[in-house]
C-alpha cells in the first residue's frame, strides 16, 4: 500500500509540481485559509452574479419560443415558470455585499440555488408537458429542456471550487436527472438512459479538474499578491485583513484568540558583520522554523523589517507554555558566526486581556515585545506580565 502511495506521488503527483498539502487543498476545501476562503467566495458570488443577470433576461425571452410552440395551458404555464426562474436569477444577481462573517458560506448558498434552478425547471416541465400527445417540432424543445441537467454539470467548470464541492453539488443535479428518467412511469434501465447517465459523470469529471486548475491559479495569484516575497510571511496589510477577520470571528463565537509579536535580538549586527544576504538568509530561516511550530490555520505576518506577528485563533492564555515549548525546541536557526538567533516575544490574548478589538491585542503584544527587551532580551512576555526565559537549559 506504502509502495502504491509513493508510486503516485512520485509519477503523478510530482511532475505537477504539488505538494501533498496543495494536492489535499485542491480537492477538499477544509485546509483552505480564511484569507483564500474570502477570495474564493467573491470570486464565487461575482460569478453567480453575472450569470445569474444573463440568465435572469435570457429565460424569459425564451417564452417566446413556448408561445410559439406550444399551446394554451401548456404554454401559459411554461411562461409562468420561466418567469419564475427568471425571478429567482433577479434575485440572486441584486448588488449586495460579500457577508463579512461568512463569506463562504454565502458563496455556496447562492451558487446552489443557482445551480438548483435549471434542473428544478426541467423536472416542472415534465409535469407541464403531456409527451404523449407532442408533435415533432414541441417533442424537440421539450427534449432541450431535459439537457439542462448536464448544463448545470458543465457550468460547474466556471467556479474555483475543490473537488469535494463539485461532486457534492454534483450528486443533486444528477439525482433530479434521475428523477425525471423515470417520472413517466418508466424504469431507470441503462440502456436507455445509461449514455445520458455518463455523459453527465464525464461533465462533472471535466467540471472537477477545470474547478482543481482554477482554484490553483486563483489561489497562486492571492499568494503572490499577500505574501512577503523574501519569506513567504503575510505582508502587513494583508495580515490585518486576516487579523481583522479572524477577530471577527472569535469575538462572535467566544473563542479566544491570541497574538505573537516577534522581534529578532541584535539582528542589525547580522546585516553588520555578515552582510544583507546573511541578514535576509536569517530572516527566511527564521520564518521556516515559525511555520514547524504554528498550527494550520494560524497566520504568520512579517509586521516590520525584523518584526513578525503571530495570530493564533483559539489559543487560551493557559496554553501559551506549551506553545512557548514548542517554539524552544524548534528554535529560531542560527546566526552567522553559529550562535543561536534569539528573540524577544510579546504575546497578548483576547479573553484574557478583555481587548475589545484587534488594534489593542496587537499594541499589548508589541508593549509586551519591549518589555521582553528590556529584561534581557530572548524571553516572551505573557498576558498577566508573566516573563518567560526562553534560553535553552546549559
Ligand atoms: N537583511 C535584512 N535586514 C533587514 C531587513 N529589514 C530590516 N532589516 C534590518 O533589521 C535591522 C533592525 O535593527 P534594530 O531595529 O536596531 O534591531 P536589532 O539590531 O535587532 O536590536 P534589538 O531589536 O534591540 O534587539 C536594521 O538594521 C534593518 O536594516 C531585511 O529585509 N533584510
Amino acid at each position: 500500500m506504502k509502495k502504491l502511495w509513493n508510486t503516485i506521488c512520485e509519477h503523478i503527483v510530482a511532475p505537477t509540481q504539488l505538494s501533498r498539502e496543495q494536492l489535499f487543498g485542491l480537492l477538499t476545501p477544509f485546509g483552505r485559509s480564511v484569507h483564500m476562503r474570502r477570495h474564493a467566495a467573491s470570486v464565487i458570488i461575482a460569478r453567480v452574479q453575472l450569470i445569474s443577470a444573463l440568465f435572469a433576461v435570457l429565460v424569459p425571452l425564451w417564452a417566446v419560443v413556448d408561445l410559439l410552440v406550444f399551446e394554451g395551458y401548456t404554454a401559459f404555464w411554461l411562461v409562468l415558470l420561466r418567469l419564475g426562474a427568471a425571478g429567482v436569477f433577479a434575485a440572486l444577481a441584486w448588488p449586495r455585499e460579500v457577508s463579512a462573517s461568512r463569506p463562504y458560506a454565502q458563496a455556496m448558498l447562492m451558487l446552489l440555488i443557482m445551480l438548483l434552478v435549471p434542473p428544478m425547471f426541467y423536472l416542472a416541465s415534465l409535469q407541464i408537458i403531456d409527451q404523449a400527445l407532442l408533435s415533432d417540432g414541441q417533442r424537440l424543445v421539450a427534449q432541450l429542456y431535459t439537457f439542462m441537467p448536464t448544463i448545470v454539470l458543465g457550468g460547474l467548470a466556471i467556479f474555483p471550487l475543490t473537488a469535494l464541492e463539485i461532486l457534492l453539488f454534483s450528486v443533486p443535479v444528477i439525482g433530479v436527472a434521475m428523477v425525471g428518467m423515470v417520472s413517466g412511469g418508466a424504469d431507470l434501465a441503462l440502456d436507455q438512459h445509461g449514455a445520458a447517465l455518463w455523459f453527465m459523470l464525464m461533465m462533472m469529471g471535466v467540471s472537477m479538474f477545470s474547478g482543481m486548475s482554477q482554484s490553483h491559479y486563483m489561489e497562486s495569484l492571492v499568494y503572490r499578491a499577500m505574501t512577503d516575497p523574501l519569506t513567504g510571511a503575510y505582508t502587513r496589510r494583508s495580515g490585518t485583513e486576516a487579523l481583522e477577520l479572524m477577530y471577527r470571528l472569535s469575538s462572535m463565537s467566544g473563542k479566544p484568540l491570541a497574538v505573537a509579536f516577534f522581534d529578532l535580538d541584535n539582528f542589525k549586527s547580522i546585516n553588520d558583520r555578515h552582510g544583507h544576504d546573511a541578514g535576509d538568509q536569517a530572516l527566511c530561516t527564521l520564518v521556516e522554523r515559525l511555520r514547524q511550530t504554528l498550527r494550520r490555520g494560524d497566520v504568520l505576518v512579517r509586521w516590520g523589517g525584523e518584526e513578525f506577528l503571530a495570530i493564533l485563533p483559539e489559543m487560551p492564555a493557559e496554553q501559551m507554555p506549551t506553545f512557548l515549548g514548542r517554539l524552544r525546541r524548534a528554535g529560531f536557526g542560527d546566526r552567522p558566526d553559529g550562535r543561536p538567533l534569539t528573540a524577544s516575544i510579546g504575546v497578548a490574548e483576547s479573553l484574557a486581556d478583555g481587548a475589545l478589538d484587534w488594534q489593542t491585542l496587537v499594541e499589548l503584544a508589541d508593549q509586551r515585545m519591549y518589555q521582553a527587551k528590556r529584561g534581557g532580551r530572548d524571553r516572551a512576555v505573557l498576558p498577566g506580565a508573566v516573563e518567560v526565559p526562553l534560553a535553552q537549559p546549559a
